[in-house]
């Protein structure tokens, strides 16, 4: 297996948690309450902020031309259409204002902040963002009619994000097999506390933290 995927196997039973999340079966569904959509939507745009950050730090620390040019790509489609879909819904839900950050909002704004420091921690979050995403997002079942839920499942499925999460894959795979053993290690725990925090994530929607 490859680095990549020995990290999502250890963290196997907490990824589940939140790919099978309530939240998740309720979008799919196109049942989400309005006030968990909410609130899970003004949270989610404090976290689009710093992830585009993040995403600028692996534009910038990338160590060759290629997948920097990918994650620029990516980077246009965050601040572009994914904004676009935020305006819409959050006008939509008659959300007013930034949010305060809620304990697992908080938690990533940290860890991406902490993970802006070079390439491979970079990587290492965006692909447990991008994967556990498009994880969910890539259920064989009926999408929703509400373009509030379907769209949001549309932002993180397909060929073309299937395309970007490989390119995550396979970066994390080779910058990882020339890293010494500190630095895997350092990943291994990034990619966990990324994946502990969508299930919090996930569960404060509700109301939890
Ligand atoms: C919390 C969270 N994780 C991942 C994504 C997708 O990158 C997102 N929009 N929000």
């Amino acid at each position: 297996m490859s680095f990549a995927d020995d990290m999502r196997a250890a963290t196997a039973s907490m990824w589940d948690a939140a790919v099978g999340h309530r939240f998740v079966d309720e979008l799919w569904a196109g049942t989400v309450d309005d006030a968990v959509m909410a609130r899970y939507l003004a949270q989610d745009a404090l976290f689009l902020d710093r992830f585009v950050a993040l995403l600028g730090a692996a534009v910038a620390t990338a160590d060759r031309t290629e997948p920097r040019l990918a994650i620029a790509r990516q980077l246009g489609l965050v601040a572009g259409d994914e904004d676009d879909y935020f305006g819409r819904a959050l006008a939509r839900l008659g959300a007013t204002g930034p949010a305060d950050p809620q304990p697992a909002t908080q938690g990533f704004l940290d860890l991406m902040d902490e993970a802006r420091g070079s390439y491979a921690d970079a990587l290492t979050v965006l692909l447990v963002a991008e994967w556990l995403y498009l994880d969910w997002a890539s259920r064989d079942a009926r999408k929703p009619d509400d373009w509030l839920h379907r769209e949001w499942i549309d932002l993180h499925r397909g060929p073309a994000f299937t395309t970007w999460v490989d390119l995550l894959r396979t970066e994390t795979d080779r910058i990882a097999r020339d890293a010494d053993p500190a630095t895997r290690e350092r990943m291994t725990e990034l990619f966990t506390r990324a994946v502990d925090l969508e299930r919090a994530f996930f569960d404060a929607s509700y109301g939890g933290s």
